[in-house]
């Protein structure tokens, strides 16, 4: 999340809205390998599969918030560039994700068209991996922030990774060994807009529910609308979900599918979507910042413990690399779209 500077100017978070219950970890006490904060952040990775991770008197955080705090405003106005020049670097799907996604290209619950925009700037695109991407102007006259915050966020990345290999008892490398920044893959820096509302009591989402695709997603975020399934519960139970509060010094940090498969479901990756914001925020437009990490390309899914993939028993996914276990789910959302 971002500091104080972005949440002083937009209308408070209100106090009367359930919030849903998230453990804090501390990235210092991580850093210092204490092993208290090592257990509380395996507990929040195999309860909820979110937790909010404190920035705050950690040299690497305080670089990191900085650099968030510039990628939003940055954000801002990549985001509400002319729609003439964002045309020209449309995503390509089921392609690439890459560029920007339009308004209303996808669906929220209702059938109704969604109510955002992204940006998504690969890893491989900033690190050289791969330069196909188009890159507007905008964009490129930044790269060397985006660079660092990739750079600093896969840092924190490795550190949580290691720290929860440690946890299972597996080895310390074995889930970084496998999304090395500089291999190819599907890992992206994404900017979204959700768009303002003046309706007086929106009961819609601006991202239909979804669980992430990918290892672990970062997430930096100043106006609330995110919203976390309480376990168990059904998407269509509306007291099933629970907002989460934008805390300044905090990122929200969440496990994506990835990480379920290779720990045969030990860990765990939770449905969230993105609502309209709560009370006086729904007026204004809500800009996030993620990073969402995704394994190599060529990363075998094989689990290595537990008893249960994403595929249930028969651990078919086991033998399929990265990308084809990523094309695979990407089909079968489709099909169920
Ligand atoms: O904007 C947010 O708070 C969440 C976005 C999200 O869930 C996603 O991009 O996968
Ligand atoms: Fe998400």
């Amino acid at each position: 999340m971002a500091s104080d500077k972005h949440f002083t100017a937009v209308p408070p978070f209100p106090d009367n809205v359930p919030v849903i219950p998230m453990h804090t970890v501390s990235l210092t006490g991580l850093h210092s390998g204490d092993e208290a904060t090592a257990r509380l952040m395996l507990d929040a990775c195999r309860e909820l599969g979110f937790f909010l991770l404190d920035l705050r008197q950690d040299a690497l955080g305080e670089t990191i918030m900085t650099e968030i705090d510039q990628l939003l405003s940055i954000g801002k106005d990549i985001l509400n560039l002319p729609e003439d020049v964002k045309e020209k670097y449309l995503h390509d799907i089921p392609k690439s994700f890459l560029g920007f996604k339009p308004r209303g290209q996808a669906k929220i619950e209702t059938n109704e068209p969604d109510r955002f925009e992204w940006f998504n700037l690969g890893q491989d695109s900033i690190m050289g991996t791969n330069t196909t991407q188009p890159i507007p102007p905008l964009v490129q006259s930044h790269f060397p922030l985006f660079t660092s915050f990739l750079k600093h966020g896969q840092s924190i990345l490795a550190t949580i990774n290691s720290t929860l290999a440690t946890q299972l008892s597996l080895p310390h490398d074995a889930f970084t060994s496998l999304q090395e920044p500089t291999k190819p893959s599907g890992t992206v820096v994404r900017i979204i807009k959700a768009f303002a509302t003046q309706e007086e009591e929106p009961a819609r989402t601006n991202m239909i529910h979804h669980t992430d695709f990918g290892t672990i997603t970062l997430l930096a975020n100043v106006v609330g609308g995110l919203q976390v399934l309480a376990p168990g519960k059904s998407p269509s139970d509306v007291d099933a979900w629970g907002w989460v509060r934008p805390q300044p010094g905090h990122l929200i940090v969440n496990l994506g599918d990835a990480m379920v498969q290779w720990t045969g479901g030990i860990l765990r990756s939770n449905v969230h979507r993105v609502h309209c914001a709560p009370g006086q925020q729904r007026f204004v437009d809500r800009y996030s910042l993620a990073l969402l990490a995704r394994p190599e390309r060529n990363a075998s899914m094989k689990r290595m413990i537990g008893g249960q993939g994403n595929d249930g028993e028969g651990g078919e996914d086991d033998e399929l690399t990265a990308w084809e276990w990523e094309v695979k789910k990407a089909m079968s959302l489709k099909r169920n779209d």
